[in-house]
C-alpha cells in the first residue's frame, strides 16, 4: 500500500515534517528560555525579600535595642530633671550611631515631652493623642510597639514609631518611650535596589498597612492594602511566598516575593514586572522566530519547486514511457501490415517466402518433410470478365476466408498469397497424404461457399490445388523444386477438369514421392 505512494508524495511528506520540526523546536526552545528566565525573575525576588525582610529586621531591631535601654534606665533611675541631662545626651549619641533614627523621645504618663534626642522643644507639647502612647497605655505589653508612619511634629518627617512602654515600680503606666525610624531611611536602601523600571519593593504591616513602598509616593504611606490578591496571598500562608499579581495601583503584572520579619509583625515584598523580565526574550524570540519561520518559508518553497520538478519529470517520464508503447503497437502494426496482404488478410508473399526459407531450413536440419499446395481460382479471368474487378476482389476474400479456416494451426503452417489470385500453402512435417488431405478440406470449403460462377462449367467459384512434398537433403534439393513440383501438380489439376486437387511428381525420380 505504502510502495505504491509516488515519490512526489513522500518529498511532500518530508519537506512539511523538515518545515514542522524546525518551526517546532524553535518554538519549544523559546518556551524553555522563557520559563528558565521566569524562574531567575522568580529567584531574584526572593532574594531581594529575604535581603529587605533580614535589613528591615536590623534596622528596627537596633532602634529597639535603644529603646530598651533607655527603658531599663528611666525604670531605674527615673525621670527626675537630675536624670534628664544624662538621658538626653544618651539619646543624642544613639541618634548619631544609627542612621537610621530621627529621633528618640521619652513622655511621662500623661504624655508630656519629658526627654528626647532634640537640641530644645517646647515644654508644653503632649504626644499623648499618638496611636502608640493609647497602645502602651491600655496594655501590659512587653515587647517593642510598631506603630502607624506618622509625620514627626518635631522634624516633619515622614517617621515609623516604634516604642516601648515605661513601668512605674508599682507596675502602672508610667510613661513611653518612643524611637522614631526616618522612612527615607528605607527610600535610600530600596532605592540602591536594581528592579527594572517597573518593579516595586515595600515594606507593610501585617494588618495591611503600608509602611514604605517604592516607587514612592507620599500619600501611599498608611494606605491599607487588605483588598489586594498580594495581601490576601500573604494573609492567607503567613510565610514566606511567591505569586504572579496585578498591582490594583498602577495595573503592572508583577511577579512577588513576600516575605515576614523574623521579629516584628510586619512584611517586605520584592515584585519584579514580569513584562521587564521577559522584554529582552520577547525582542530575541520575536527575531528568532522571523528568522525560523522565513528559513522554513524558504525551505517549504525550495522542497515545493524540488516536488513540482519530480511531477513534470516523472509525467514526462510517463508521457515518454506511453509514446514508447504506443510506437511499439504502431510497429507492431506495420510489421504486420508488411507481412499481411491487404485484399485477402492472409500472409503476403514477402511471408511465405521468408516462412518458406525458414522451414525449408529446418526441414533439412531436421530431416522432416515439408508440403506445399499451390490453389488457383478456377476461370477467374471470367468470373472478372463477368462480375467485374471488384467482385472478383471480393470472391478472392471469400476464397481465402475458406481456405484460412481450413488451415491447421500448428506452428509453420501458412496460408499465403502467392500472387493474382494464385494463395499458397505451407504444411512443415507434413506427409503428401496429410497435405492432399488439407488441400481437399479447403476446396471443399470453397465449393460450399456457392459463390455464382455462370461462366464456369461448374455454375459456381471453385479452386484447384496442386500438393507437393519433399525431405529435403542438404546441397541437393532447394525451394525451387519444391515450388515447381507444387506448380505442376496444380497444373495437372486444372489438365484434369479443375475442381480437384493433384498431387505433384518428385522433382528427383530417384526419391519416391508418398501418394495421398
Ligand atoms: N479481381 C481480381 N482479379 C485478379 C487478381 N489477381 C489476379 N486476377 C485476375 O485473375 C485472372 C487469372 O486468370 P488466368 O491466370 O488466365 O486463369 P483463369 O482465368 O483463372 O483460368 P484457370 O486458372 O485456367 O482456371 C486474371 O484475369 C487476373 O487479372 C485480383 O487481385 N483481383
Amino acid at each position: 500500500m505504502l510502495k505504491r505512494l509516488p515519490i512526489t508524495f513522500w518529498a511532500t511528506v518530508f519537506v512539511t515534517l523538515v518545515c514542522v520540526s524546525l518551526v517546532g523546536l524553535d518554538f519549544w526552545r523559546s518556551w524553555n528560555a522563557r520559563a528558565v528566565l521566569l524562574e531567575q525573575t522568580e529567584r531574584s525576588a526572593t532574594n531581594l525579600a529575604r535581603a529587605m525582610s533580614q535589613h528591615a529586621d536590623d534596622t528596627i531591631k537596633s532602634a529597639d535595642t535603644s529603646l530598651n535601654d533607655l527603658e531599663e534606665r528611666i525604670e531605674t533611675d527615673g525621670m527626675g530633671p537630675d536624670r534628664v541631662d544624662r538621658l538626653h545626651r544618651v539619646m543624642q549619641d544613639q541618634v548619631r550611631a544609627l542612621p537610621q533614627l530621627d529621633g528618640l523621645y521619652a513622655y511621662d504618663a500623661s504624655g508630656r515631652w519629658i526627654v528626647n534626642s532634640l537640641a530644645g522643644f517646647d515644654p508644653k507639647a503632649n504626644n499623648a493623642d499618638r496611636e502608640y502612647f493609647r497602645f502602651h497605655r491600655e496594655h501590659r505589653d512587653e515587647g517593642p510597639h510598631i506603630g502607624l508612619p506618622v509625620v514627626s511634629r518635631s522634624s516633619g518627617k515622614w517617621v515609623i514609631p516604634v516604642s516601648r512602654r515605661i513601668d512605674l515600680p508599682d507596675g502602672r503606666f508610667g510613661g513611653v518611650v518612643l524611637a522614631t525610624i526616618d522612612i527615607d531611611y528605607f527610600r535610600r536602601f530600596y532605592a540602591s535596589f536594581d528592579i527594572g523600571i517597573n518593579g516595586a519593593v515595600a515594606l507593610l504591616s501585617n494588618q495591611g498597612v503600608m509602611l514604605v513602598r517604592r516607587p514612592f509616593r507620599a500619600q501611599g504611606i498608611g494606605a491599607s492594602i487588605v483588598d489586594t490578591p498580594l495581601y490576601r496571598a500573604y494573609a492567607h500562608a503567613a510565610t514566606t511566598g511567591i505569586g504572579m499579581f496585578r498591582s490594583t495601583q498602577d495595573g503592572e503584572l508583577r511577579l512577588n516575593s513576600y516575605r515576614p520579619l523574623q521579629h516584628y509583625p510586619l512584611f517586605v515584598t520584592a515584585a519584579l514586572s514580569k513584562e521587564e523580565a521577559l522584554a529582552h526574550w520577547r525582542r530575541d524570540t520575536l527575531l528568532h522566530s522571523l528568522g525560523v519561520l522565513l528559513l522554513a518559508g524558504l525551505l517549504a518553497l525550495f522542497g515545493q519547486r524540488l516536488i513540482a520538478q519530480m511531477r513534470r519529470r516523472l509525467e514526462v517520464e510517463r508521457e515518454l514511457r506511453d509514446a514508447r508503447d504506443a510506437l511499439a503497437g504502431l510497429n507492431a502494426t506495420l510489421e504486420k501490415m508488411a507481412l499481411q496482404d491487404g485484399l485477402t488478410g492472409l500472409a503476403n508473399r514477402r511471408q511465405l517466402d521468408v516462412s518458406l526459407a525458414n522451414e525449408f531450413s529446418r526441414a533439412v536440419r531436421q530431416g522432416s518433410s515439408l508440403a506445399l499446395a499451390l490453389i488457383d481460382v478456377d476461370h477467374f479471368k471470367r468470373f472478372n470478365d463477368r462480375y467485374g474487378h471488384g467482385a472478383g476482389d471480393e470472391c478472392l476474400r471469400a476464397v481465402s476466408q475458406a481456405i484460412r479456416q481450413q488451415t491447421p494451426r500448428r506452428p509453420g503452417d501458412l496460408a499465403a498469397r502467392y500472387g493474382g489470385e494464385e494463395l499458397a500453402i505451407l504444411l512443415p512435417n507434413t506427409d503428401l497424404a496429410g497435405a492432399h488431405a488439407v488441400a481437399e478440406r479447403m476446396r471443399d470449403a470453397v465449393e460450399v461457399l456457392q459463390i455464382a460462377h455462370e461462366d464456369s462449367p461448374a455454375g459456381i467459384v471453385t479452386i484447384s490445388a496442386g500438393v507437393a512434398v519433399l525431405v529435403p537433403r542438404r546441397g541437393v534439393d532447394n525451394i525451387t523444386n519444391l515450388l515447381d513440383a507444387a506448380d505442376r501438380a496444380l497444373y495437372a489439376a486444372k489438365l484434369a477438369g479443375r475442381n480437384r486437387v493433384a498431387a505433384g511428381e518428385p522433382p528427383d525420380p530417384s526419391r519416391p514421392l508418398s501418394q495421398p
